[in-house]
């Protein structure tokens, strides 16, 4: 076996031995918690439960070469620690698995602490991976789900397989995917070959996901980081923020203004915009992108969401940092797990299992009224959005779901504080006592609630229209997010109302760039793309709007479509019993 434990110590600076894949891959195997960083194989094991981001979010990293993932989200300071978990080193570009959350399976030592040989990679084995994960996860959701099938994710792998892998191009694309499509056997099968052949449409826009072309694009992505550091884009505008909470007072002091002389309606209406502009900052702070400082921006982000929104940054970082992750898969993004009122693929529609919520997430009666309108209702449930995110956040908080140990265990009781010091100023001192009768109550919670359905509908809009395709484990992190990402394009004086949403794309690319930098990178950002030639999805709002409706449209289609095959079979085996 070859050197695979301890470490030397060189002048100084550390250097560890190199590591074999294999015995990497044993290591996940017997559930060590393993990734890549800057050519190292970190272990986190033991750091896990004491992670700010969450174990999720290093869940999704097994296995998997994180170096843009981790350096786009840590500070310098996250970046010093996580260097103490290193066990050694690779040689080499590393070829990712798929981490165990995502279905991947690993060979363990045969015996005796011996490894057999060293295996090359083999796309199959990772195809039939997914496959068997997706059909797990189909057969816990029940009987009444069509057999699990071909889906998105073993489209693109035979792609990269194939013909897309050397070429790229559309036509390669096709002959490829067309000798691998089965016969529509149901509903779903149906489904998944129309899917196809819409991303096939949509993928010979991007380069191919095969481990040179992504490379080339890593590379300039990373030059594009150091030219953003140095070009001092990461310094935060303090003057914007002093704006910021100008308006935001002025919101707060007309909601008080109207509540005394007893215009409910005005009086809850900036109440709503008051919340609406607070959620930009608060997406800010959690994302460490004001001050840069892990507790300093956390604490700014708690009072804000938690003091004065009712809402848990804690419950928002959990689910907002695995979204950065595994941005728009169906079974891993809760930012797309919106069942049963929205599906945006027909994957939806197979009763996925969701490894963030760790549940199956049923197409049920519930599901199949709501989906098949869901383009018709989609703002009337967004109206709405607000109250479950209060559901969320006390499930959040009670669970005690965050950090238990560690330097972001406090951060709960914080939280804690911050619900009761907002239920007592809103519940009780606003809509309580200053307001007479149960029916301006009534009003005034429903209308400044219904008035930050905007940022629900900004922070769907980003994602909904886009790619959810699954482009096999080789795929690079900056295509990953363009592909999954879009913009809104407006004019500068209208940034205050999108919050830096409007640059979700960019976000994503850079997570923690603060937020009214966002605009300056943005021609950098489009540089990066006609280099690489990666598109750069930007939209008008309302287009944007249209996008998303559309897909929505597509699929409650999708689900009709299904609906129908499903009668067809059930009458066609109800046949076959008479
Ligand atoms: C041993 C490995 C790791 C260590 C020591 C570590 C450490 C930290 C620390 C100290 C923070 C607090 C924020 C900061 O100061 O930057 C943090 C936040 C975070 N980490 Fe890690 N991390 C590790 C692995 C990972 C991995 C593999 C991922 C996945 C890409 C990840 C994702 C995140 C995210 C998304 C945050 C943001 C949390 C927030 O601000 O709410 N971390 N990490």
């Amino acid at each position: 076996m070859a050197a695979s434990t301890g470490s030397v110590k060189t002048g100084g600076e550390r250097s560890y031995p190199v590591l074999p894949r294999r015995e990497i891959e044993a290591l996940i195997a017997e559930g060590r918690k393993v990734f890549i960083v800057d050519q190292h194989v970190v272990k986190a094991d033991a750091w896990c439960k004491y992670h700010p981001g969450g174990d999720k979010a290093i869940l999704h990293m097994v296995g998997r070469d994180a170096t843009d993932e981790v350096n786009g989200l840590h500070s310098l300071d996250a970046r010093r620690m996580m260097d103490k978990y290193r066990i050694g080193r690779i040689e080499g570009r590393w070829k990712n698995f798929l981490p165990p959350i995502q279905g991947g399976r690993f060979r363990a030592r045969v015996g005796d602490g011996e490894l057999e040989q060293e295996e090359e990679y083999d796309a199959d084995l990772v195809l039939q991976q997914i496959r068997e994960h997706a059909t797990t996860a189909s057969s816990d959701a029940s009987s009444r789900s069509p057999s699990p099938t071909f889906d998105t994710n073993e489209a693109e792998l035979r792609n990269r397989k194939g013909g897309l892998a050397r070429s790229g191009s559309a036509t390669s694309l096709s002959s490829a995917d067309d000798a691998a499509t089965p016969a529509p056997a149901d509903g779903m099968a149906h489904l998944d070959i129309l899917t196809r052949k819409e991303i096939k449409l949509d993928l010979s826009k991007y380069p191919p996901p095969d481990p040179a072309t992504q490379e080339a694009i890593v590379e300039k992505y990373r030059l594009l980081h150091e030219r953003i550091k140095s070009e001092g884009l990461y310094d935060c505008n303090y003057y914007a923020y002093a704006v910021e909470v100008s308006r935001y007072t002025l919101f707060f002091g007309l909601m008080l203004l109207f509540l005394r002389w007893k215009w409910y309606v005005a009086s809850a209406f900036f109440l709503g915009c008051f919340w609406h502009q607070l959620v930009f900052t608060a997406h800010d702070a959690g994302h460490m992108g004001i001050t840069h400082n892990f507790q300093a921006d956390t604490v700014i982000g708690i009072i804000i969401a938690d003091f004065l929104g009712g809402l848990s940054l804690g419950w928002w970082k959990r689910n907002h940092n695995v979204h950065h992750i595994v941005t728009n898969s169906p079974e891993h993004d809760p930012d797309i797990e919106h069942m049963p009122f929205f599906a945006i693929s027909h994957r939806f529609l197979a009763g996925l299992r969701s490894t963030y919520y760790e549940h199956v997430m049923h197409y049920d009666a519930a599901a199949k009224f709501f989906i098949s309108l869901q383009h018709h209702l989609y703002y009337v449930v967004l109206l709405f959005g607000r109250f479950n995110l209060y559901r969320l956040s006390w499930m959040y908080l009670l669970a005690g779901q965050g950090p238990r140990k560690g330097v972001a265990a406090w951060h709960r009781w914080l939280e804690i504080a911050g619900q009761v010091c907002f239920w007592w100023w809103f519940g009780y001192g606003i809509v309580y006592k200053s307001i007479d009768n149960g029916w301006d109550r009534f009003v005034f919670v429903v209308v400044s609630h219904f008035v930050t359905t905007p940022v629900h509908v900004q922070i769907t809009l980003s994602h909904f229209a886009m790619s959810t395709a699954d482009l096999g484990v080789d795929e690079s992190f900056p295509q990953k997010m363009l592909r999954t990402t879009m913009d809104v394009d407006c004019p500068p004086w209208l940034d205050f109302f999108h919050g830096g949403l409007q640059f979700q794309a960019i976000h994503h690319l850079f997570p923690r760039i603060p937020r009214h930098n966002l605009r300056k990178t943005q021609g950098l950002v489009q540089e990066f793309c006609n280099e690489v030639g990666i598109p750069y999805a930007l939209y008008g709002f309302v287009e944007g709007n249209k996008h998303v409706i559309g897909r929505l449209a597509d699929v409650a289609r999708q689900a009709a479509i299904l609906a129908k095959c499903q009668s067809v079979l059930e009458k066609g085996e109800g046949g076959h019993h008479h």
